[in-house]
């Protein structure tokens, strides 16, 4: 199911490489206002912080909801307390898009990550020029080349990486590339199976310093508590928001 999502990702790269060339957009993501500073608006602090996510649909769970206006969405995330938003824009199976992206770049003032399949820098140089701030890159769908040269390209681009692993191997594959924002999928991205407690106990493995980001399977505040004690700084939530009253669950997760 990886391979497929990567493979499908970069198909749709390539269709849009044919419309738009490599030189064309990446005068355009050298033209944006400078990155906003995500390492400093994800910090540890007292308090969890959110990355509530634009997410339309799922290989795993199909439709979630229709989210017409994925910028007042965002806007909802960012009054609500989000500390940044991730906008999906796979196009296959999530129903997102870059337009998606630059929808909510344009609505919010807080960072936002572009959450894709990135294995190509054309889709680095893509993500700028519609506004990222931040770039996801998942270890189990890059060899180890180029998820460096990868996360390079994002750092050049005065973006942030948010490496993400599901197991120790690739826990320490994303530490090596020097990123300061991790994450743990409590997904398995080829099974979707779901393990919560994966955080915790790959969490310790995380040197102070960086940022740890605990992924998916949040359905209540017992959830954000669950990762919260289990070290993570940060918790990236899509479904329980976008099948919710996102501001009133926010309130609730946020307040643990
Ligand atoms: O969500 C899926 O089914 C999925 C399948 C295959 C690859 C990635 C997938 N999701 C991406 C994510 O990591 C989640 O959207 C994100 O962590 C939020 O998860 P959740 O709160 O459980 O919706």
């Amino acid at each position: 199911m990886l391979a497929d999502l990567v493979a499908g990702a970069l198909e749709d790269a390539e269709r849009r490489r044919g419309e738009r060339p490599l030189a064309e957009v990446e005068a355009a993501a050298l033209a944006r206002p400078a990155a906003l500073d995500a390492l400093t608006a994800l910090a540890p602090a007292e308090r969890v912080k959110i990355i509530a996510e634009v997410k339309r649909a799922s290989p795993s769970r199909g439709s979630l909801a229709a989210i017409p206006d994925p910028a007042a969405l965002a806007v909802s995330y960012e009054t609500g307390g989000a500390s940044a938003i991730s906008v999906l824009t796979e196009e296959r199976r999530f129903r997102g898009s870059l337009a998606d992206l630059e929808a909510v770049r344009d609505a919010v003032s807080i960072p936002v990550l572009r959450k894709e399949f990135v294995a190509d820098p054309y889709q680095v140089f893509e993500a700028r020029a519609a506004g990222a701030d931040l770039v996801l890159l998942i270890v189990a769908a890059l060899d180890q080349k180029r998820l460096v040269e990868l996360h390079e390209l994002i750092t050049e681009l005065g973006m942030t990486s948010l490496v993400e692993a599901h197991s120790a191997d690739e826990l320490s594959r994303a530490l090596d590339t020097g990123a300061g924002l991790v994450g743990v999928n409590a997904r398995d991205l080829t099974t979707f199976e779901l393990d919560r407690d994966l955080f915790g106990r790959l969490a310790g493995s995380i040197p102070s310093g960086v940022i740890r980001v605990a992924e998916s399977a949040v359905k209540s505040a017992d959830d954000v508590a669950h990762y919260r004690a289990a070290g993570a700084d940060v918790v990236l939530v899509g479904e329980a928001l976008v099948t919710s009253d996102p501001l009133a669950t926010l309130e609730e997760f946020l307040g643990v």
